[in-house]
């Protein structure tokens, strides 16, 4: 059993001889906002994989409200309240914002095919709600983005559609969001709006936990209440943004390569 919404107890994850983690050990508390940040190829992304399902580790366990979820399929993942964004846009630029974000919210609409027939004013207002939903959430980002929910998103610029990846995120109400380098291909202006939605999603959020991974420093100073450190899939430091930066093997690390 473990007190904390998550945990990951000496998790090893290798890719034939590489190991991307290496008795990778933390726990992440309700409503935190955590960020996980070292040099490429340090097992940042690969934490994000093994937690939600994408693969098992090698060895360790993992450990979500109290449930151990060492191995679930992804959408066992899913339904147990876990969601993530990924490095590069997942977004289908052809389909309109509305589209994008039901996607993210299939738990509650895809039934069976007879099920769909036979209680067709069921589905209709289950649709009608997850709109009504949908536009909500999105008018909290951005009420222009909301009065367009019928528009592509390939039209939009990167933070608009940054917003509407969060949002697909975000549909299914999480208890833990995963944002892999959100401020990835953004300029400083709408590196510095993100901030402020990822401080609002967690201030609306009602105990949503976040973990962010970034190599945007003044992004994980600004938004982070406690940082890890990785380095060859290792944890060399722990603690607020203020601690790590100061630590030596950080800076060796990581941090005085910038
Ligand atoms: N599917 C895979 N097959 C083989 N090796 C992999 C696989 N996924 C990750 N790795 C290796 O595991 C190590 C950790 O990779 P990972 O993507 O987790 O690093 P990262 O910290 O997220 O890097 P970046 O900051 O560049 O995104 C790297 O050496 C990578 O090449």
């Amino acid at each position: 059993m473990t007190g904390h919404l998550l945990e990951f107890r000496n998790v090893v994850k290798r890719f034939g001889g590489v190991t991307a983690l290496d008795d990778f050990s933390m726990t992440l508390d309700q409503s935190e906002i955590l960020g996980l940040i070292g040099p490429n190829g340090s097992g940042k992304t690969t934490s994000f994989n093994v937690l939600t399902g994408i693969y098992g580790p090698t060895e360790g366990q993992v450990f979500f409200e109290g449930q151990e979820i060492t191995g679930a399929d992804p959408r066992a993942v899913y339904e147990a309240g876990i969601v993530r964004t990924f490095q590069r846009s997942r977004l289908c630029l052809s389909l309109s914002i509305y589209d994008n974000i039901m996607i993210g919210d299939t738990s509650r609409l895809v039934r069976g095919l007879w099920s769909n027939l036979i209680s067709r004013r069921r589905l209709e207002e289950q649709l009608d709600m997850t709109r009504r939903q949908a536009r909500d959430l999105v008018a909290t980002f951005s009420g222009h983005l909301a009065d367009r929910m019928d528009q592509p998103v390939g039209a939009l610029p990167m933070i608009e559609r940054r917003r509407i990846e969060i949002c697909r995120a975000l549909i299914s109400g999480p208890r833990l969001l995963l944002l892999d380098e959100p401020s990835a291909g953004m300029t400083h202006d709408e590196t510095h709006q993100l901030m402020d939605d990822i401080l609002d999603v967690r201030a609306r959020g009602e105990g949503l936990s976040i973990i962010i991974v970034e190599h945007e420093m003044g992004v994980i100073e600004r938004i982070t209440d406690r940082c890890i450190v990785l380095s060859y899939g290792r944890k060399i430091a722990e603690g607020t943004y203020a601690e790590v930066a100061a630590d030596s093997e950080v800076q060796n690390a990581y941090l005085g390569a910038d």
